[in-house]
């Protein structure tokens, strides 16, 4: 596309990072009020649920995670500009998205919470720079998400195809997460040396970016053989950046480990969402949806479920809770899952 169409569609990025800054009083609110505990809050369990706070407490979830990773304090960060960032990001989510919405945000960045927190052994794989990192491109991996998936974007030509051609929404996120880090009031980075800055930010990206289902399937195979040897060692840059984007799909797909009541409304909130992209699709192109996006396909979605848990799931946390036996909850409870898909499949 011609250099003009590309800035044109930078500055909409840009105009829309501003319109979603929080206002005055909401920044104020959260910077004034006494942050629970996580234990009140339940964020260092792998079961946690989104749904079971207030909204106003979900902002005041996240500033609690970045408080107890002690990432204010290695980072001086200023803690206005943290609370102004937190509530700009939830507003970059759109609520009339049934599943890519802040919930969906917030429950991915408290999985990474709650397992950077469980595992030492995390904690002294990654640098403070690369848990930093982590909790923001987690937070950040799905802003403005509209609900349709790439190969739509693609098809039907929308600027953010034209912008980026392949993993174009990953793209998308990762550009309106720079513009918010970017804007006056949540520059939370503002802190950090040149050098670490643009190294913290390169992170980011390429951690936003492995969110790509199609990046993750084509880099497991490195990880699973890795993971395979007696002794890993995660001494070098290339095996920590694949480390790290494997554990944000983990914690991109923890929906599937959740108590079974969760994981239910949650797949039903994925459903309608790949539905309606069906719906578009069908009545746009005229043609059929593929099987996952076919509301003509809803009585085979618990056997779906089990064909998404068997390919795409469960070789992930079985891989990971090998290597850190404290995420195991998250393979047992993905593996319980398959068990309720399987009998709801079978009555079908
Ligand atoms: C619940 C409605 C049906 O949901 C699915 C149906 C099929 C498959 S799939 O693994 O066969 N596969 C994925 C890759 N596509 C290219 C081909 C189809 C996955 C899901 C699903 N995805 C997510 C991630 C957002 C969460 C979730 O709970 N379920
Ligand atoms: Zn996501």
């Amino acid at each position: 596309i011609t250099e003009e169409r590309r800035a044109s569609i930078e500055v909409t990025q840009e105009v829309l990072a501003y319109h979603i800054t929080a206002a005055e009083e909401e920044i104020q609110a959260l910077q004034e009020a006494t942050i629970p505990p996580s234990e009140s809050l339940n964020i260092l369990d792998f079961h946690f649920s989104g749904f079971a706070l207030p909204e106003d407490l979900t902002t005041q979830a996240t500033i609690r995670m970045f408080l107890d990773l002690n990432l204010v304090q290695d980072f001086s960060i200023d803690y206005k500009s943290l609370c102004q960032w937190v509530l700009t990001v939830k507003r970059g989510y759109r609520n009339n998205v049934p599943y890519h919405n802040w919930n969906h945000a917030l429950s991915t960045a408290q999985s990474m919470f709650a397992m950077l927190m469980a595992t030492d052994q995390l904690q002294t794989i990654f640098s403070r720079l690369e848990i930093l990192a982590l909790m923001i491109a987690t937070l950040n991996h799905d802003l403005d998400h509209r609900g349709v998936s790439n190969s739509y974007i693609e098809r039907t030509q929308q600027p953010l195809a034209q912008l980026y051609g392949h993993s174009s929404l990953e793209n998308h996120h990762y550009n309106l997460c720079l513009f918010i880090l970017n804007n006056t009031g949540s520059q939370i980075l503002s802190g950090l040396s040149t050098e670490d800055h643009k190294t913290v930010l390169h992170m980011i990206k390429r951690a936003i970016l492995a969110t790509d289902l199609t990046v993750y399937l084509e880099r497991r195979k490195q990880f699973f053989s890795l993971a395979k040897k007696k002794r890993v060692s995660w001494k070098s840059e290339k095996q920590r950046d694949l480390l790290r984007s494997m554990l944000m799909t983990a914690s991109d797909l923890s929906a599937i480990a959740k108590p079974w009541p969760e994981q239910r409304r949650i797949a039903n909130l994925v459903a309608k969402e790949f539905f309606a992209q069906g719906d578009k699709e069908r009545e746009e192109f005229k043609i059929k949806p593929i099987d996952m996006m076919n509301r003509e396909n809803s009585t085979r979605l618990p056997y779906m479920q089990v064909e998404y848990i068997d390919e795409i799931c469960y070789p992930l946390y079985k891989t990971v809770s090998g290597l850190f036996d404290t995420c195991s909850p998250l393979l047992n409870g993905c593996k319980k899952n398959r068990e309720n898909w399987q009998h709801l499949a079978e009555e079908a």
